[in-house]
């Protein structure tokens, strides 16, 4: 068994003069939920799409599992739920997803499968009376039949609310839980944030970040944010810590990981000066700036 369900090796994609993927290098373990970050333009669309073999590159190699993109192999084992899916409008939920279990070749609880994606009362109408967070669900439907190997989903929640976000997430789980290596573009920091295992960022096709969140905060040395809540002067507060105001009643100070207990310290020595604290990490909208270097879009 191959231990990386994709592999992508040093990959460079020229658009006309213009270089849009430059070395890439990204591995995915099976099981694992890699989010792929990065402003408009960055190369993440043009990456999936190398992936699935529908546009070629100058250089390098793309792998899943030990086969090329495009090939029989890979297209058996990579499924894809792109940004605005669409369906053909007469055919119903059923009867499209049906049709594509038989192209895969599977035999599907195509029932069961709606079912579970949210859609038990639709999959009888036909889908052009479904909303577009109906076909997104019916979308991922689609990247549930069979057991891929890799899944590639193109912000897989743009036009879902927020509990349809929550069940996508769960779904996602799932398939991570048997065995599929899943990569999410996404704008959505907040849900890739506690959704995922790793992050990859992209800067004008090249890859400026991938790891783990916690040790991209470590690398990043973000400051982790100390609020403090006065009782009654947060003028004086401020003035005593060296912190700073930021409303009418609370006070920011700033300290590494290293000197985040000696700050604490210093708060819980102010006594009933301070009502209230919260200690806030680096999230990922600060690491995304950082890494991507410029101002979140
Ligand atoms: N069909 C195309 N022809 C020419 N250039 C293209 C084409 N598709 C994309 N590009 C260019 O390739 C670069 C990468 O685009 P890509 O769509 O991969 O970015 P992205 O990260 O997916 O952006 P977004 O977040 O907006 O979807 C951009 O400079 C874009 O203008």
């Amino acid at each position: 068994m191959m231990d990386k369900a994709l592999t992508i090796s040093n990959v460079n994609k020229d658009r006309g003069k213009i270089r849009v993927l430059s070395d890439i290098n990204l591995s995915l373990s099976p099981g694992e939920r890699v989010a792929l970050l990065g402003h408009n333009g960055a190369g993440k669309s043009t990456l999936i799409k190398s992936i699935l073999g529908l546009t070629t590159f100058q250089s390098g190699e793309i792998l899943i599992g030990a086969a090329k993109p495009g090939s029989a192999r890979a297209r058996a084992a990579t499924t894809f739920l792109p940004e605005a899916v669409s369906f053909h409008p007469a055919l119903t939920g059923r009867e499209q997803l049906t049709l594509f279990a038989r192209l895969a070749g599977e035999k599907a609880d195509v029932a069961g499968l709606l079912d579970r994606v949210g859609l038990p009362e639709a999959m009888d109408r036909r889908i052009g009376t479904y909303s577009k967070g109906m076909r997104q669900r019916l979308g991922l439907a689609q990247v549930l039949l069979g057991k891929p190997e890799v899944a590639l989903l193109d912000e897989p929640t743009s036009g879902l609310d927020p509990i349809s976000r929550q069940d996508l997430y769960a779904i996602i789980d799932e398939l991570a839980a048997q065995g599929t290596a899943v990569l999410i573009a996404s704008h959505a920091l907040t849900e890739v944030e506690a959704r995922t295992d790793r992050i990859a960022i992209l800067r004008k096709g090249a890859k400026v970040a991938d790891d783990t969140l916690s040790n991209l905060a470590d690398q990043a040395g973000l400051p982790i944010k100390l609020r403090i809540r006065a009782a009654e002067n947060p003028d004086a507060l401020a003035a005593q810590t060296g912190g700073t105001r930021i409303n009418g009643a609370s006070v920011e100070l700033l300290c590494s990981p290293a000197t985040k207990m000696q700050a604490l310290r210093q708060v819980t020595a102010l006594g009933d000066a301070v009502v209230d604290v919260d200690v806030t990490p680096p999230r990922l909208e600060d690491l995304y700036r950082h890494y991507s270097g410029e101002a979140v879009q």
